[in-house]
């Protein structure tokens, strides 16, 4: 038997190892080892410019990603995040991560761009590109993919009368709401949502693990900030600041996340297709931060169909979908009516482009209701076994209980 450490030190090393066979074949036959990551800065100028326009991990490897390693002497994790309903410990983020802020300091380079606003009929969407330095996302792509318990759901429907088992074209992740925490009391279709008392779900909660905590945090600040500019830029002109209503004050809270669902595509073959996340639970408006990691995926949107009876001229934003080509580390947060009158997907890729290397998703949300979280945590976790990442396989593989 041997410790966690060691263990995740194997993990670690066969995905770094892992990582620089992907360049090795991205970057046709220039060999790498695990060595060549802890070369001298010296030795790495002498590099050649990577010629490869190929998005996403086999970029993982690059420049950056070296240099920050050659002074990470030990660079593996030493503190874990561990609770009863995780099935290992979780990481925290390693120091080489480096951009990723310390929630306890006030240094940060997040965002490392502007959001940018785009709007359109009932859309309202914040995009960083990117939100995370993208070598920086890179390495979070890996040790996230090597770190988190993944599942993936499978479930029965009825469709025309006969019964279809599904398989989720995706490997998925949840976590949020401990046992401390409380639904705020605040108006959710009128009425008032109570305090949840702790043990009073069906479905264990799980807290979010440090690593992801750590995101949490940066995302949130990073909106308070936008939001903070946008009133400044509205009250420049000497103009009295406008009073604030109560659907002010519960759009602030919606930018307060205590939800967090994580998606992996393993390769082109794996998609999510079009939906809106308009679940109860979220309540009516919901913020919902999404973050990229890894190879660059096609994000499309369109807007729900209008019903007939509509007298509204249609914009035309109806039926002509928004394609966002999200790459590593960019950010896109759905805000407002966005959710509640427009879908969204991540559509398969072509066999030409299928090997990309793989995509996280990870997006934060804010669970209001309850009977609707443990639903989610069903629909995003299921009962199927867990799965961890094998690094010397590069592939999802069952994970089992090690006997102490
Ligand atoms: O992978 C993405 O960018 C989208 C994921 C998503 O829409 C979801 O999990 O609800
Ligand atoms: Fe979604």
């Amino acid at each position: 038997m041997y410790s966690i450490r060691s263990k995740y030190r194997a993990i670690y090393t066969a995905s770094i190892n892992s990582c620089s066979l992907s360049a090795y074949i991205m970057s046709n036959k220039r060999t790498r080892t695990i060595d060549s990551f802890f070369m001298t800065s010296s030795s790495l100028a002498t590099k050649k410019p990577r010629t490869s326009t190929n998005s996403g991990f086999e970029e993982g490897c690059d420049e950056t990603i070296l240099k920050k390693r050659d002074n990470d002497t030990d660079n593996l994790p030493t503190n874990y995040s561990s609770h009863p309903t995780y099935p290992f410990p979780i990481p925290h983020l390693p120091s080489s991560i480096s951009h990723v802020p310390n929630p306890s300091t006030t240094t940060t380079t997040f965002p490392s761009s502007h959001g940018r606003p785009i709007t359109d009929t009932d859309l309202d969407l914040l995009y960083f590109e990117p939100f995370i330095p993208r070598p920086a996302s890179r390495h979070l792509f890996e040790f996230l993919r090597a770190s988190l318990p993944f599942y993936r759901v499978e479930y029965d429907i009825s469709r025309s009368g006969s019964k279809q088992h599904i398989r989720t074209p995706r490997w998925t992740t949840v976590f949020g709401l401990d046992d401390t925490s409380r639904f705020v009391a605040s108006t959710i279709d009128g009425s008032l949502v109570p305090n949840c008392a702790p043990g009073s779900y069906r479905a264990s909660p799980r807290p979010l693990p440090q690593c992801l905590e750590d995101l949490r945090v940066a995302v949130e600040r990073a909106l308070a900030g936008a939001k903070e500019k946008g009133s400044r830029q509205g009250t420049e002109d000497g103009e009295e600041e406008p009073k604030r209503g109560d659907a002010e004050e519960e759009k602030d809270e919606d930018a307060k996340f205590n939800f967090c669902l994580v998606n992996y595509y393993a390769s082109g073959a794996d998609s999510i297709s079009f939906h809106s996340d308009d679940e109860r639970f979220l309540g009516a408006s919901p913020t919902i931060a999404s973050l990229s990691l890894g190879a660059t995926r096609d994000f499309l949107m369109k807007h729900k169909p209008l019903l007939p009876q509509t007298t509204a001229a249609p914009s035309p934003a109806v039926g002509k979908p928004l394609k966002l080509p999200l790459a590593t580390g960019d950010m896109v947060v759905m805000r407002g009516a966005t959710q509640a009158n427009w879908l969204h997907a991540v559509p398969k890729r072509s066999r030409r482009n299928a090997r990309d290397g793989g995509r996280i998703n990870i997006t934060f949300r804010r669970a209001r209701v309850k009977a609707g979280t443990e639903n989610y945590y069903n629909y995003n976790v299921g009962a199927g076994p867990v799965y961890r990442w094998d690094a010397v396989d590069q592939e999802m593989k069952p994970w089992t209980k090690e006997k102490p």
